[in-house]
């Protein structure tokens, strides 16, 4: 909205009359009334009395409030002051001097009077040139200011027509609010109707989900109940074949299990021709055989000297030692045995119960057998029986027990239920301990005989164990390993072990049995004299030639 100037203000006392330079009488008379005019003619014509002053006061520029044009109007009346009280003596009509002399003080006050006029025209013209010159500013701000006027009656136009149509907007968008208040009600409505239905649809779909979902299952249900229809058909006609293969095959097993028999009397007859030969074999090996095996030395053990030992041939050794000290038995000891066979250090596990699987298959042929170690301490019995660690280092123990279970097996398929008992002893210091019995306080072991017509022993109170398999066999040894160690730690060791042995291996030696002995030696020098001492003995044992073996019965005898 642009500013309006604010114009100055023209009262009518300061707007300028219309005086100019004219005479003052014909300004003057111009802007007097005419009772002003008649007064002041009076008094022009009136003979001035004596000692008063006349004095026409300078008119005051007045502007009748109501009058359109500017009249000066005299604030008083030019009327000559007079002292109140004093009475201006009257010129008597001859005294031309009195008169004269009013008449030049007249004249006087006139022409001051005039004076005073001219004075106040000039000022009057300068404040006219003044206020002319401010008309004109104030035309001229008035022009810009009209202008400006106009200006804003435009603008104030266009606004009106702005507001109008703002209006008319506002109008049309209040209307347009209402209506969108109205449809939003509505699609409120609509919208909550829509959510029931939404519920409505979803509950409905869940129904429609349910049923086809039964629809499904019965569908699929017919079609396995088509597939069973069919499969039931084809059971039917195999069926019937079967009917026909099985009255065959019952005809075919008839056939078949009298061939079985047929082959199981040859088998058995096979079988027993097969031990036959093998106990031929072994009695052509004789009864009592006798393996000597020669330890390696240890690691820690490689600085001890060495006797000589030479192998001969596969049953023979030479050992040789040369005295070099005492002069009574200076000279060479050399000495050779002869034994079934010789296991150098260089021979495996393998090697060893390869010769002495025989034996086992000859206790599993129904013969008493017995196979053990003999040889000085440290010589190689525990490792020859037992073995190391290592299936390749087992010994003749665990190797057995595997080759009776393997036995075990094809003896099942055949029919045959086994049942495996085993015992455990040692003599020690010539004493019997049960190993299988951990009490300390042991009941004593006796070596009996089983009657008193045979020669064969058994040992009293003696625990025995049932074996299930072979590796719970191979359960028992190493417990049995911690049994022996723990007694050998607690009291001082007796190598030679041989009375309650001798004993206990009298029907082994002497009676119906098969015996395998090895004798372990070892190479070092120190041990050359109990070396010879275990070489004699095996001599003398394999020396021994007992009566022919016979068999116990045996389930294979059955065959
Ligand atoms: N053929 C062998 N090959 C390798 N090491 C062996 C052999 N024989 C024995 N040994 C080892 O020699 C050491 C003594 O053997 P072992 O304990 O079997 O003797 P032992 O005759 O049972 O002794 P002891 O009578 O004192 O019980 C053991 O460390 C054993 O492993």
């Amino acid at each position: 909205m642009s500013k309006i100037p604010k114009l100055p203000t023209t009262t009518k006392e300061n707007r300028p009359g219309p005086l100019n330079s004219r005479p003052f009488s014909r300004t003057l008379a111009n802007g007097l009334s005419d009772a002003d005019k008649k007064s002041l003619l009076l008094n022009h014509t009136r003979p001035l009395r004596s000692g008063a002053v006349t004095t026409v006061p300078a008119p005051r520029l007045k502007r009748a409030a109501t009058a359109p044009s500017a009249t000066i109007v005299p604030e008083k009346s030019a009327k000559i002051d007079k002292k109140p009280g004093s009475v201006a003596p009257k010129i008597p009509p001859y005294d031309y001097k009195a008169r004269f002399n009013d008449l030049l003080e007249k004249h006087k006050a006139i022409k001051s009077e005039f004076n005073d006029l001219k004075d106040r025209h000039v000022e009057i013209s300068d404040d006219y040139e003044k206020i002319k010159e401010t008309v004109q500013t104030s035309a001229t701000e008035k022009d810009i200011l009209k202008e400006k006027l106009l200006n804003v009656h435009k603008d104030f136009k266009e606004k009106t027509s702005e507001l109008q149509s703002l209006k008319i907007d506002f109008e049309l968008t209040k209307h347009e609010n209402e209506e969108l208040q109205r449809k939003t009600k509505v699609l409120d409505e609509v919208t909550s109707s829509l959510k029931q239905k939404s519920l409505d649809l979803d509950k409905i779909q869940s129904e429609f989900d349910d049923l086809s979902r039964r629809h499904k299952s019965l569908q699929e249900e017919a079609e396995a109940l088509r597939l069973l229809s069919e499969h039931l058909k084809k059971v039917s006609i195999e069926y019937d074949k079967l009917r026909l293969d099985y009255k065959e095959a019952q005809e075919g097993i008839t056939k078949y299990k009298s061939e079985y028999e047929a082959l199981q009397n040859i088998l058995a007859g096979m079988y027993k021709d097969q031990r036959d030969l093998r106990n031929t074999v072994q009695d052509l090996k004789g009864n009592i055989r006798v393996y000597c095996r020669v330890r390696p030395p240890l690691e820690s053990e490689a600085s001890k000297p060495l006797f000589n030992l030479n192998v001969l041939d596969a049953c023979s050794i030479e050992v040789e030692k040369i005295e070099l000290l005492s002069s009574a038995r200076k000279g060479k000891s050399q000495h050779s045995f002869t034994f079934d066979g010789i296991f150098t250090p260089h021979s495996s596990q393998e090697d060893v119960f390869a010769e002495v699987s025989s034996m086992v298959q000859s206790a599993l042929d129904g013969y008493n057998v017995c196979i053990f170690a003999y040889g000085q301490t440290g010589s190689g019995k525990t490792y020859t029986m037992e073995g190391g660690c290592g299936k390749e280092n087992y010994g003749i123990v665990p190797r057995s027990i595997d080759m009776i279970f393997n036995c075990m097996e094809d003896l099942k398929r055949m029919g045959w239920e086994l049942t495996i008992k085993a015992t455990f002893l040692e003599i020690y210091n010539e004493v019997i301990y049960d190993l299988l019995d951990s009490n300390k306080d042991q009941e004593s072991h006796d070596i009996k005989m089983v009657n008193s017509k045979g020669n064969d022993v058994y040992v009293s109170n003696l625990r025995e164990e049932e074996v299930k398999s072979s590796h719970d066999f191979i359960r028992s040894l190493s417990e049995l390993s911690k049994v022996i160690l723990s007694l050998q730690t607690n009291q001082s060791h007796i190598p030679y072990r041989n009375s309650k042995l001798t004993h206990l291996l009298m029907p082994s030696l002497g009676g119906n049995s098969k015996t395998l002995m090895l004798v372990n030696i070892n190479q070092f020098d120190e041990c050359f004299n109990e070396t010879l001492n275990s070489l004699r003995f095996a001599t003398k044992v394999n020396s021994c030639r007992t009566t022919k073996a016979k068999k116990n019965l045996t389930m294979v005898d059955t065959f």
